[in-house]
Order: structure tokens, then C-alpha cells, then sequence
């Protein structure tokens, strides 16, 4: 199989497949899957053989699930792989907004060490006071893999945690420390906060949520860090706002050609996940993923699909991508039976619009039934594993 890399993929995760089975490069043509990082797959038209799209990372914004469910892909991502990594870098950022170190070394690399360097370090210092973490109150928005490490981080740090997340999970909830005050609306996270940090995937909804009448709220001299995605900040209204000196910084992991050399951005170059530490474990998860995918069908955080795994039992295994729409379960089996072929075992699950069926059958001669199932409306599909 023929996977095609469009990012630099950690080599202790490519190793894991098979290469006897695998092909994996850059360069291959029409691909069973793809493995991804940050590539935007907006505008590239996908090959009828693609099956898997792997993003070795958290955010999916970079690929176009809906056509990849109207043809049949099954995108997938990597919860949690990266989190530790863009922890750790935001409180580098909140570190870098609380005290301008950044400035104060700026200003000693001008020093030439002629004068006498320690007298003027003690008679300069003064410039560059900050202020300590500890005791200041933060806002997270999103209790995903990230918010809740720096939630329950900045608590360590000593500060008052206000959380925001109206979809949290259970697996999530059970993580986060039960000092974390439950902030029931974002209103009162900014009218709290010093210090917001956001932590939700970019979508329709989440869109330019920090904007005019959010910042509006926010207490002045407010920090916000954005290790999330550029796009769910209004970059006007935060020029806006540190041009009226209504906020201190806007410390962001995206920078664009708006922000750049604005006084009071502090921009990184989307490092929150460049460690070898994030790399090798979001290789090693999407590897892994896809792998199982191709050869045996089953689903580990799917995007489009649910979660859905079956021991191998039969000849072969037949999957289909289809539409969760009535009948389908009647139509795959009849199908699959009107061939004279038995069906082992079945297993179905359904996700918002889309659904998923493994069947394992007693025969290895399945050309004509996967011929038929291909035309099969509603069908998106069909492989033989
Ligand atoms: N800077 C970097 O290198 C990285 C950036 N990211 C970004 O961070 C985002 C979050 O990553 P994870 O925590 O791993 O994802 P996650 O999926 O574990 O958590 C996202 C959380 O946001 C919540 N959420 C969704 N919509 C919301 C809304 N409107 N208001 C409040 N909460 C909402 C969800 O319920 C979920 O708990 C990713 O989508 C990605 O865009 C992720 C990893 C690395
Ligand atoms: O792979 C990367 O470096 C970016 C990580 C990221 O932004 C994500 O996982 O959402």
C-alpha cells in the first residue's frame, strides 16, 4: 500500500509499518492513505483509492472532512499526542507576558562589554520589572488533552483557574482538578480573567470567538494566549485593543502579516507541538491508527467515524463507509448473502450523518459481491481486507 507523507513524519512512527507492506514517501502516487501535520489538503483532489487520512497532530482545520466523508476517507487525528508539549509552551508565553524578559535580553545583547557591564545591569534593571504569576487568575476555554494540563498546571503555579468547556467529556472532567472553578458562561471568565488562554478547535462556531465584544468584557491589561488556532481571534480587534492599551499582550502561537512587529504580540512560529517528544508520540498513535485501519478496518479516533473494533474471524473481512441512512444493515447483508456467502460476524456504528459496517465472511472470492456493494446507494466505500 502506498502511503504518501505531506508533512516530515518522525521516523520511530514510520518505522511501525510494515515494509513489506508499506511504501511511504512523499512522492507516491494515488495513495491508500495519507499522513499529515499541518499541510493544508484543502485543494487537492483525492485519488479513488484513498482510503485513510491520518493528521499526526490535533487540529483538523487543514483537511476538508466533509468531501473526505462524501467519498468515502476516513480522516483520523491523534488526541492527546501533542498536549504535554503545547502546555509546557504556554506557560513559556504567559512567563514571556509576565515579565518582559524577552526586552530585557534584547537590551543586553546591546551591551558591548566595554563598560562596565555588571554596574550597568544593576543600575538598568529597574526597566524591565514584571509581575509574578502566582495569585493572578486565569480563563481556559476548551477542557480538551491541552486546557486541562494547563489548567491544572497553572494551579501548581499558584494562580485561581477558571474553566469554560460546555461540551467537556467525562474522560476530561475526571482529569481536571476540582479547584478549577466552573465558569457557566464566557461572560464571566473575561469579566474574571487575567489571563485567557484558549484551547478549541477552529470550526464554524468557534471562528473569530475572541472578538470586539469579547475583548470588550476582558478586564484591561488582560493577556490572551492563542496556542490554538489564528483563526479563532479578530486580529483587528486585538490591534485595536492594545493600540487603546486595553490589553497587555496577545501572545500567539500563528503569526501572520497582521500582527507581526505589533507592540504587545508576542509571536512563536506554531512551535507548540515541535518537540521530538510530541513528534514521536503523534507518529507513533497515527502509525498506528492507520495501520490497523488498512489491514483490518478498525476505527481509533476517527474525525468522521466512530471508534469501532472487531476481532478477525472468517476468510476475509468486507468494510463499507456508507451513509446512516434506513436499511443499510438489510441492504449489505442481502447482498453479501445473495452470493451465497456466509456472514460470519457484523458489526455497525453510526456517526451524525455517516456510518460504518465490518463483516466478516467465509469466502476469499468477493469481487462480485464487492462490485454489487460498490453500487449500492448510500454506499461511499467498499474495501476487501
Ligand atoms: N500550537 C500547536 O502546535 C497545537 C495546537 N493545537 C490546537 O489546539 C486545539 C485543542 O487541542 P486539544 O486540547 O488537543 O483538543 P481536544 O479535542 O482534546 O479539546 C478541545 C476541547 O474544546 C472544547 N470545545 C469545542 N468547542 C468549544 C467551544 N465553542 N467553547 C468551549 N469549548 C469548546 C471541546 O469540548 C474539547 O474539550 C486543537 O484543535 C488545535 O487547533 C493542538 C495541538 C498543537
Ligand atoms: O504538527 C504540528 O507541528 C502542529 C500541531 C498542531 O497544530 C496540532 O496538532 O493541531
Amino acid at each position: 500500500m502506498n502511503i504518501k507523507l505531506y508533512n516530515k513524519i518522525s521516523n520511530k512512527g514510520l518505522s511501525r509499518l510494515d515494509k513489506s507492506l508499506y511504501t511511504c514517501s512523499e512522492d507516491v502516487e494515488n495513495p491508500d492513505g495519507i499522513l499529515v501535520r499541518s499541510a493544508k489538503l484543502h485543494d487537492i483532489e483525492f485519488n479513488k483509492e484513498l482510503k485513510a487520512i491520518v493528521r499526526a497532530g490535533a487540529g483538523v482545520n487543514n483537511i476538508p472532512i466533509d468531501r473526505c466523508s462524501e467519498a468515502g476517507i476516513v480522516v483520523f487525528n491523534t488526541p492527546g499526542a501533542n498536549a504535554n508539549a503545547v502546555k509546557e509552551l504556554v506557560f513559556a508565553g504567559m512567563l514571556l507576558s509576565a515579565r518582559p524578559v524577552f526586552d530585557a535580553m534584547s537590551w543586553v545583547e546591546t551591551l558591548n562589554g566595554d563598560e562596565d557591564v555588571a554596574t550597568l545591569v544593576e543600575k538598568e534593571k529597574s526597566k524591565f520589572v514584571g509581575n509574578e504569576i502566582r495569585g493572578k487568575k486565569i480563563g481556559i476555554i476548551g477542557l480538551g488533552a491541552i486546557g486541562i494540563k494547563v489548567a491544572n498546571l497553572a494551579l501548581h503555579f499558584g494562580m485561581e483557574v477558571y474553566g469554560y468547556d460546555p461540551y467537556i467529556s467525562i474522560d476530561a472532567a475526571w482529569q481536571l482538578s476540582r479547584k478549577v472553578h466552573y465558569a457557566k458562561t464566557l461572560d464571566e471568565l473575561y469579566e474574571k480573567c487575567d489571563y485567557i488562554s484558549i484551547h478549541v478547535p477552529l470550526n464554524g462556531k468557534t471562528k473569530n470567538m475572541i472578538n470586539d465584544d469579547a475583548i470588550a468584557k476582558m478586564k484591561d491589561n488582560v493577556c490572551i494566549l492563542n496556542f490554538a488556532r489564528g483563526g479563532l481571534v479578530d486580529e483587528d480587534a486585538v490591534c485595536t485593543a492594545l493600540d487603546e492599551g486595553r490589553m497587555k499582550n496577545y501572545v500567539c502561537d500563528f503569526p501572520n502579516g497582521n500582527i507581526l512587529h505589533k507592540k504587545g504580540v508576542i509571536c512563536i512560529p506554531h512551535l507548540g507541538a515541535s518537540t521530538p517528544e510530541s513528534e514521536d508520540n503523534c507518529a507513533i498513535m497515527a502509525a498506528d491508527q492507520l495501520s490497523d485501519f488498512l489491514e483490518n478496518g478498525n476505527i481509533l479516533n476517527s474525525i468522521n467515524l466512530p471508534n469501532l473494533t472487531l476481532d478477525r474471524s472468517g476468510e476475509a473481512r468486507i468494510t463499507c463507509f456508507h451513509k446512516n441512512t434506513p436499511n443499510m444493515i438489510a441492504q449489505i447483508s442481502q447482498t453479501i448473502s445473495g452470493e451465497g456467502i456466509n456472514i460470519e460476524n457484523l458489526i455497525n456504528k453510526s456517526k451524525d450523518e455517516y456510518a460504518y459496517t465490518m463483516v466478516d465472511v467465509n469466502s476469499k472470492s468477493l469481487d462480485a459481491v464487492i462490485a454489487k456493494l460498490d453500487a449500492v446507494d448510500d454506499i461511499l466505500k467498499v474495501t476487501q481486507l
